[in-house]
């Protein structure tokens, strides 16, 4: 085979578990999984669909230069509850707040999906699932919050686990609330001609 017949290498730009089991649930096997350290901070006034796209465009900016003549794939899964974009949980109190505030309501997952192709060429989508939480009551939040499944997930939850009891209802992908809307991203992965 030669150089110009190789096929272009995929590179997910995630250090999300959950990312890389949603694509290889669906036959994508990334050939180099290379994680990106950005500042995730939200901008003031900043809406979440804005959000949601600028930091996927930063993590994939962070790590494309390393990897010229690669398709690379970067998301980023925000919960947003009306105006407002919940943390990423990094402490229980973090948590506890996100689920009071999820408790008896409705909010939206969005998802933003962006790659890059081995020309330079950049697609981009975005997914949205509304979620329905049921109304909490302290001692489901205590026992959530002593397991340790929301460290790290946007909204302090992660449907995927035992966070599914509180939820009746969702309408949109369920892979986009577990971390990467599946059928967007093989949309775009098609769409630039990248061949599993
Ligand atoms: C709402 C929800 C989020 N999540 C996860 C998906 C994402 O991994 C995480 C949101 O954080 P992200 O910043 O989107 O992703 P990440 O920090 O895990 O990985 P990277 O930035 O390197 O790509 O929350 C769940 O696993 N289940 C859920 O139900």
């Amino acid at each position: 085979m030669t150089a110009s017949t190789r096929k272009a290498q995929l590179v997910l730009a995630s250090a999300s578990p959950r990312r890389l089991d949603l694509l290889r649930q669906v036959g994508i096997v990334p050939d180099q999984v290379d994680p990106a350290e950005i500042d995730e901070a939200v901008l003031p006034r900043e809406l979440p669909p804005v959000y949601a796209r600028r930091v996927a465009w930063a993590k994939l900016d962070a790590v494309c230069q390393r990897h010229s003549g690669a398709y690379v794939l970067a998301a980023d899964t925000v919960v947003a509850l009306g105006r407002r974009i919940l943390p990423k949980a990094e402490t229980e109190d973090q948590a506890r707040r996100c689920l009071e505030m999820l408790s008896g309501s409705r909010h939206k997952v969005l998802g933003a999906v962006v790659l890059q192709g081995p020309d330079g060429t950049r697609v981009q989508r975005l997914a949205e699932t509304a979620v329905r939480f049921k109304r909490l009551s302290d001692s489901e939040i205590a026992s959530y919050l002593a397991g340790d499944e929301w460290r790290g997930k946007a909204g302090g939850y992660a449907i995927q686990g035992r966070a599914a009891a509180f939820i009746p209802w969702i309408n949109g992908s369920y892979p986009n609330v577990v971390g990467l809307p599946i059928l967007e991203t093989l949309l775009l992965l098609k769409g630039l001609g990248y061949q599993p």
